[in-house]
């Protein structure tokens, strides 16, 4: 996640080595519809490979799926007529209502059934408070140049992109010379009449090495990166220039506050910072009570260095976020039973310092228990994103859990997982879950004084003995004069055992010489100061709790639904469907005539109103310039689950057809009947298979 040591995180995200061999522009799209670009359509032809780092999900057509989310205008690049800008899109109304709705859903699913408390914070943040949580320092990518043309990388990206496409070129290589020795027909020279660039070969021990590198790409400092750019000579694919050694770049859009120009401030970059200060307030409105959640919901801003692969890397994103406050000495969750059977893949730190990329199934109560989950709450937590992602719809064989490697993970962290999704991008980070430590806390109190802390009664006081320093100001005072505060301030940072060797010295020697940090060192005599032994009775508790935060990115998992739900009628027609869950579906009943008869039109206008009524957003499509089928079609095409027809029936009988997408069967049905069916089977409380043997079945339309 964020802060590693030296970097920001370098998550596995960009996985189309091939694209990196077209040039690309950090700010201008080459085209307004990146996703259609050539290099990409080549990218499902490309063999696949066998390191699971590598393993896109290569049978994929992403270029049909990407020319419906255009034509159908779920999400186009923003200011395209302009030109275009990377990394910014505009959502259309199905893009933004899926998107609504998976905000929907994490909200029931998160902030009520987990009673959190949920607040909106200021998008614009002073630069003092991104000072101090580190933002202003170390919220950085590492940025490569070529040298001759300036283009600009993501280094770790680069790097990445171009050993996965030696790799790939290595494995066509030895495809095609299996091929050959195999029946001796000349695959190789097949490939190179094609005109293609000749696959090449490369060692076992080469292989082998980027494997590793590639297992450990979110591991490398600036330094390491550097290293590896120069060993393997890694340049721009698209010129064949080199590349300089990679800097940081900090990904925080600046501005101003204010027309003085003297007030900086930032676009905030997630939106956690707004929950830690308000951490007092929200506590108070707790009644005191810990543990605790806030959360949040909203756009987040990051500067990203070449924003690319569509919804994955934008410049501007939605983010869910929740903090969850916890008692660093305990961290026992009281609905962990409630997960703890649930099995997960796992990606231990561990498994991907070994070079490997190896997933172990097992359940989170096993992975808690044996220590390669942290504590029960992070569990807990893994386990609620899990839930979450597999009710809006993802498909559960390509979720993994990917947990941090140590120069990965934020220093301030002592655990974090990431969710990754499997798309035809590779495995992508769409939420991070870590236990952020008391950090935050901590330094946003240190800076502004603020006691952001939890104070507990104990129910039984706890009394002990200390060591404290009696000072008698009236000698202490004259005798150190300006250096009295910084010496008090030293003997009170002591620990007890120092404080006991010192009043050893004391005692038996009647001074003692103590040094500063700044190493002036003064002698104390026992006329100043005495050290003595106290009794202290303690009824309240002060701690400063730690946080866990899963932060989920909106738009990565709204691309990765998109893929999970996308696929294709084995028609003639091929024609593509969105099978999207209802409780996702932008439009959860298509209401539309059998033709143009004028008969029709007051029922169509009744079925709506009345589903509108019960809160089922429906889409009527009467243009009677299109058949039926075609008009199931294009509305397969807006993924909408259910479709009632009005015909001549409905007329004479007050019955109307109800169409299941997937099946493409249809029952019939008096209208209330069918229409009270659609609100049970939108909320999930009635299946198809369960409500289709209450109805008539028909059969489904001859254009179907
Ligand atoms: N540029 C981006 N575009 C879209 N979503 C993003 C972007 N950066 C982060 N996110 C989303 O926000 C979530 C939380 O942000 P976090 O800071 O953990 O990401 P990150 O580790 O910086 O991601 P990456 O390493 O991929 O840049 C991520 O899991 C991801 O879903």
């Amino acid at each position: 996640m964020r802060f590693p040591t030296l970097s920001k995180s370098k998550s596995p995200l960009f996985k189309s080595p091939l694209s990196y061999f077209k040039s690309f522009s950090s700010s201008i799209p080459k085209s307004p519809l990146p996703f259609s670009s050539p290099s990409f359509r080549y990218l499902s032809s490309v063999p696949s490979t066998s390191t699971e780092k590598m393993s896109k999900d290569k049978s994929f057509d992403r270029s049909a799926m990407e020319s419906i989310l255009t034509k159908r205008f779920f999400y186009v690049p923003s200011f395209s007529i302009y030109g275009g800008v990377a990394g910014l899109y505009d959502y259309g109304p199905i893009g933004s209502a899926l998107q609504q709705n998976l905000i929907n859903i994490w909200r029931q699913h998160f902030v009520i059934e987990e009673d959190m408390l949920e607040i909106d914070g200021a998008i614009i943040t002073p630069a003092e408070v991104l000072k101090t949580s580190g933002h202003v320092d170390k919220f950085t990518d590492l940025m490569s140049k070529d040298t001759v043309t300036l283009e600009v990388f993501r280094a770790d990206h680069l790097v990445e992109a171009v050993l996965e496409a030696r790799l790939e070129s290595d494995l066509a290589a030895r495809t095609a010379e299996a091929q050959i020795s195999k029946d001796s027909a000349n695959a190789l020279s097949q490939k190179k009449q094609k005109g293609s660039k000749p696959p090449v070969k490369l060692s076992d021990d080469i292989v082998n090495e980027y494997n590793e590198i590639l297992a450990k790409i979110d591991n490398y400092n600036k330094i390491e990166l550097s290293e590896i750019i120069t060993k393997h000579d890694i340049r721009n694919p698209a010129t064949n220039n080199t590349l300089t050694p990679p800097v940081e770049f900090n990904l925080m859009f600046e501005s101003f506050i204010g027309p003085t120009g003297t007030h900086k401030g930032y676009l905030r970059p997630e939106t956690a910072q707004a929950q830690f200060v308000n951490f007092s307030r929200l506590l108070e409105f707790n009644n005191q009570k810990m543990p605790f959640a806030s959360a949040m919901v909203g756009k987040s801003f990051r500067n990203e260095i070449s924003p690319r692969s569509g919804l994955l890397r934008v410049r501007e994103f939605n983010m869910a976020e929740v903090e969850h406050f916890v008692d660093p000495e305990n961290k026992a969750h009281k609905k962990f039973s409630e997960v703890a059977n649930i099995k997960v893949r796992l990606l231990a730190a561990k498994t991907q310092e070994k070079g490997s990329t190896e997933l172990t199934e097992m359940t989170i109560g096993d992975a808690v228990a044996q220590k390669i989950i942290d504590n029960q709450t992070l569990g807990y937590f893994i386990g609620r994103i899990y839930l979450y992602l597999i009710k809006i719809g993802i498909d559960p064989e390509k979720l993994r859990f990917r947990q941090h490697m140590s120069n990965e993970m934020a220093h301030y962290a002592c655990d974090c997982w990431d969710a990754e999704i499997k798309s035809s991008y590779g495995w992508i980070e769409c939420v991070g879950c870590a236990d952020r430590s008391a950090f935050d806390l901590t330094v946003h109190s240190k800076k502004t004084k603020e006691k952001l802390v939890v104070r507990e009664n104990l129910e039984t006081p706890l009394i002990y003995d200390a060591f404290v320093c009696n000072i008698n100001k009236k000698v202490f005072g004259p005798t150190f004069k300006q250096n009295a505060k910084p010496i008090q301030d030293h003997l009170e940072s002591l620990s007890q055992s120092e404080l006991e060797s010192l009043k050893q010295q004391l005692d038996s020697q009647n001074s003692v010489t103590i040094q500063l940090k700044d190493n002036s060192s003064y002698e104390i005599t026992s006329n100043m100061m005495t050290i003595d032994k106290q009794t202290f009775k303690e009824s309240v508790r002060e701690y400063t709790p730690n946080v866990i935060e899963p932060s989920f990115g909106i738009g990565r998992i709204l691309y990765s639904l998109l893929e999970h739900s996308f696929c294709v009628r084995p028609d003639a027609e091929l024609r593509a469907v969105f099978k999207f869950n209802p409780v996702v579906a932008p439009f959860k009943v298509l209401v539309l005539p059998l033709s143009g008869h004028d008969s029709f039109q007051p029922f169509l206008l009744s079925v709506a109103r009345s589903l509108r009524s019960k809160g089922v957003p429906a889409r009527v499509d009467d243009a009677a310039s299109a058949s039926i089928g075609r008009r199931y079609a294009r509305n397969d095409e807006l993924g909408i689950p259910f479709a009632i027809t009005v015909d001549f029936q409905t007329v004479s009988e007050n019955t109307i057809t109800l169409r299941e997408r997937d099946s493409t069967s249809q029952v019939r049905g008096p209208i209330e009947d069918i229409l009270n069916t659609c609100v049970e089977l939108v909320n999930g409380v009635s299946t198809w298979s369960s409500i289709s043997q209450k109805f008539q079945s028909v059969s489904p339309s001859t254009e179907e």
